[in-house]
C-alpha cells in the first residue's frame, strides 16, 4: 500500500514535558483512522506537528509520492498542498447562506473583498450542489448558516473543506454534541469522503469509533500504544490498564 503522510521518530516537548515522544504514525492516500486516547496523550499535538502549527524537536514528516518534507513548510503551504483540518467548533459564516459558505470555501479565499467582484461560473454552482448533497444540506443551500443545527454546521463546515479538495482531512471530535441521528450521519459522510482521501479521525466516542469501522491508533504519554482493529485494541491488556486505570 502506497503511503500518503509518514511521520517516523517525531518527539516534541514544552517546557521539558515530552508531549510527543518519538511518535510514528502512517497513512495511505485513501483510508479512513480513527485516533483514540485519554486526555493528555498528545492527539492535538499530533494534529498540530501535521499543520505545521507546532514543529517537532526531532523527526520527520513526510508527505506525498515525492516525500517531501511539511517540516520545512509553513501552515499556509502545508494547508495548499492538501491538508485540511476540522477543528471542534464550527466556524462557518453565520449570515451567509449554506451555497454562500460552500462558494467562499471553493474560492479558497475567505476574504469578503474577495466575494465582492466574484462571479460563480456554472461548474462552481454544481459542485457547490455536489458537496451539499454529499453532507446532505442540499435542501437548506438557501438558508442562513447561523439557523442550521449543530450537527449541521459541523456538516457544513466539513463540506467547506472538502471544496478545497484536501488529500488528507483531520476532523476532532466530530461527533461532540450531536444527537444519534446527526452522529449516524456524520459516519457516513466521513466513511465516503475516505474512499477518495486519507480521513484522520481524533474521537473520544468509543461507539462512534466503532461506527466509523476502521484501523485504530491508540496514542498514550505521545506513543503509538497500540494500532489495529478496534477489537484488536480494545483487548490489548496495555490499552484496557491506559483506559481504566488499572
Ligand atoms: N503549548 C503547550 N504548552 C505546554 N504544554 C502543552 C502545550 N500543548 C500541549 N501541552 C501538553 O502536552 C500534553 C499533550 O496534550 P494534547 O492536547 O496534545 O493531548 P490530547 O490527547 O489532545 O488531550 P485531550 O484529549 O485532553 O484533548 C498535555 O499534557 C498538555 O498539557
Amino acid at each position: 500500500m502506497s503511503t500518503l503522510l509518514e511521520v517516523s521518530g517525531v518527539s516534541v516537548s514544552f517546557d521539558g514535558f515530552k508531549a510527543i515522544n518519538n511518535l510514528a504514525f502512517q497513512i495511505g492516500p485513501a483510508e479512513l483512522r480513527a485516533v483514540i486516547g485519554p486526555n493528555g496523550a498528545g492527539k492535538t499535538t499530533f494534529m498540530d506537528i501535521i499543520t505545521g502549527k507546532t514543529k517537532p524537536d526531532e523527526g520527520r514528516v513526510l508527505w506525498g509520492e515525492k516525500s517531501t518534507s511539511l517540516l520545512s513548510m509553513n501552515e499556509s503551504r502545508i494547508a495548499q498542498a492538501g491538508v485540511g483540518r476540522k477543528f471542534q467548533r464550527p466556524t462557518v459564516f453565520e449570515d451567509q447562506t449554506v451555497a454562500e459558505n460552500l462558494m467562499l470555501a471553493l474560492k479558497n479565499d475567505r476574504s469578503p473583498f474577495a466575494v465582492l467582484g466574484f462571479r460563480p461560473k456554472q461548474s462552481d454552482h454544481d459542485k457547490v450542489a455536489d458537496i451539499a448533497s454529499q453532507i446532505g444540506l442540499l435542501s437548506s443551500l438557501e438558508r442562513k448558516s447561523g439557523e442550521l443545527s449543530h450537527g449541521q454546521k459541523q456538516w457544513l463546515e466539513i463540506g467547506m473543506l472538502l471544496s478545497q479538495d484536501p488529500k488528507l482531512l483531520l476532523v476532532d471530535e466530530p461527533a461532540a454534541g450531536m444527537s444519534p441521528a446527526e452522529r449516524e450521519h456524520t459516519t457516513e459522510l466521513l466513511v465516503e469522503a475516505a474512499k477518495t482521501r486519507a480521513v484522520v479521525v481524533v474521537e473520544h466516542d468509543m461507539e462512534f469509533v466503532r461506527r466509523l469501522n476502521c484501523r485504530v491508533t491508540v496514542l498514550h504519554e505521545g506513543s503509538v500504544l497500540a494500532e489495529g482493529s478496534l477489537d484488536h485494541v480494545t483487548s490489548d491488556e496495555r490499552v484496557i490498564e491506559v483506559y481504566l486505570g488499572r
